[in-house]
């Protein structure tokens, strides 16, 4: 391992200044313009990429413990470095479910000794994500991966007054309850998006409503109760509307979006490639251009990726019998770019804003740092943004493949990862194995 000395010369800042950052002993000595290095430093030239605060995924399925077929926490965390990320929290519908002390400091205890990415766990709100009896949330923010965010992804907290208790008792420790929005009752085996086109697939539909109504109780209990509230993945134009609504009216309510979401339609499911199959569905063009601007004006604060991976076997299959789901950690950046910053939507300090700085706020990833101040905890991913090719396979180095992305064009591509001043990725290549866990913190 070394932390050894670099200088990023020539990176271009997400408010658009030219800088040469100095990264020393994990931490940003100078991003000053004409910064001068000291012998041995390994000198990277950044002329016309763009540094970012490292990327920081408030939404990610590790899958370990319990279904490392489809990933690891030192798989997923390889991904993550590859896209980018210096942070990521960890689902908890693992097997054990990620419903006590033990089962969140086993996790983070698997990313420390990974050393590619920070790994905070989220703790499940009820036991087992049964949605029955809350779980020991208390004991979960006490440990030493000490928790602030909890759900139940994968499953809806349905039950009201659970919904009630366990934002009671997250707001005691300024923790955030996320919740997967979504009315088990209206959405039934259902396998795509209900509309025409469901009706034309012959395919049980998954009516918006089903979406839009838990987001409407929710940010009214949010509000009921002054605590926190994070709806994952928004799908529906008139989820975006509802957030929007309840962040008039001063709810604490904090909204993410997926690339996906951002850029694919259901006209996909034509295809019945159940690479398409996720959770919420693909919806149609109408969300997608709702969402897009819900995050260019704000009512979208972050965008997630819900990395979901599974094996071949869960997705080369019927459409009814395939998994939810699709990774994402290596294709989030270039979606956002093409998506969002190419078609003038957001701009790169917009990008450090949904894909770093807000995120961490809203996990509470106090140690983490996303600005370029001297001094700081130097986490930074550099962008070629004049990148732009067909995405291949060989992108990915998780354990699972199913990306829907396969020989889509997109632009950006990430170069360099930094966390806490050690490069997890360097020019695209990937640090060894065994070598990143000395150099992280
Ligand atoms: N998004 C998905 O389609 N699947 C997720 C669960 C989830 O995020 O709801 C998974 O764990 O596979
Ligand atoms: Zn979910
Ligand atoms: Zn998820």
């Amino acid at each position: 391992m070394t932390s050894s000395t670099h200088l990023l010369k020539g990176a271009t800042l997400p408010s658009g200044a030219v800088a040469d950052i100095l990264v020393q002993d994990g931490r940003i000595m100078s991003a000053a313009l004409g910064t001068s290095a000291p012998a041995g430093t390994t000198v990277v030239d950044a002329e016309g990429l763009v540094a970012l605060p490292g990327l920081v995924d408030l939404h990610t399925h590790l899958r370990e413990p319990g279904f490392e077929q489809s990933e690891t926490v030192l798989t997923g965390t390889r991904a993550a470095a590859a896209g980018g990320f210096t942070a990521v929290f960890a689902m908890a519908n693992t097997q054990p479910v990620a419903d006590t002390a033990g089962v969140v400091e086993q996790v983070q205890a698997l990313g420390r000794a990974a050393g590619y990415a920070t790994v905070r766990p989220i703790g499940a709100v009820t036991v087992g994500l049964a949605g029955e009896r809350l779980s020991e949330i208390g004991a979960m923010a006490q440990s030493r991966a000490g928790v602030r965010v909890f759900s139940d992804d994968g499953k809806c907290v349905h039950d009201s007054l659970l919904m009630r208790r366990a934002l009671e008792y997250v707001k005691t420790f300024d923790g955030v309850i996320a919740q997967h929005a979504q009315d088990p009752r209206l959405t039934e085996n259902a396998q795509m998006n209900e509309g025409a086109l469901s009706s034309e697939l012959g395919l049980k539909g998954w009516p918006a409503v089903a979406e839009e109504s838990i987001i409407a109780r929710d940010v009214l209990l949010a509000e009921h109760v002054g605590a926190r509230l994070h709806i994952c993945h928004l799908s529906t134009a008139g989820s975006v509307d509802v957030v929007r609504w309840a962040k008039a009216r001063g709810v604490q309510v904090t909204a993410e979006a997926t690339p996906h979401h951002l850029l694919l339609t259901e006209e996909l499911i034509r295809s019945y490639d159940a690479r398409y199959k996720v959770n919420p569905p693909l919806r149609r063009d109408e969300d997608v251009q709702a969402l897009r601007e819900g995050v260019a004006d704000g009512t979208i604060d972050i965008i997630a990726t819900d990395h979901a991976p599974h094996p071949r076997e869960s997705k080369e299959c019927e459409w009814d019998a395939a998994a939810f789901g699709m990774v994402g950690l290596e294709s989030a950046l270039p979606v956002v770019q093409t998506a969002l910053v190419d078609t003038g939507l957001l701009d790169w300090a917009g990008v450090a804003r949904v894909l770093s700085t807000a995120p961490a706020r809203i996990g509470r990833l106090d140690d983490h740092s996303h600005s370029f101040e001297d001094g700081a905890p130097a986490n930074i991913t550099l962008v070629d943004p004049a990148a732009s090719s067909s995405f291949a396979l060989d992108r990915l180095h998780g354990r699972s493949t199913n990306t829907p992305y396969e020989g889509v064009t997109l632009s950006g591509s990430v170069r360099w990862t930094f966390h806490h001043g050690y490069p997890t990725l360097r020019d695209g290549v990937l640090a060894p194995a065994g070598d990143t866990a000395e150099g992280m913190r």
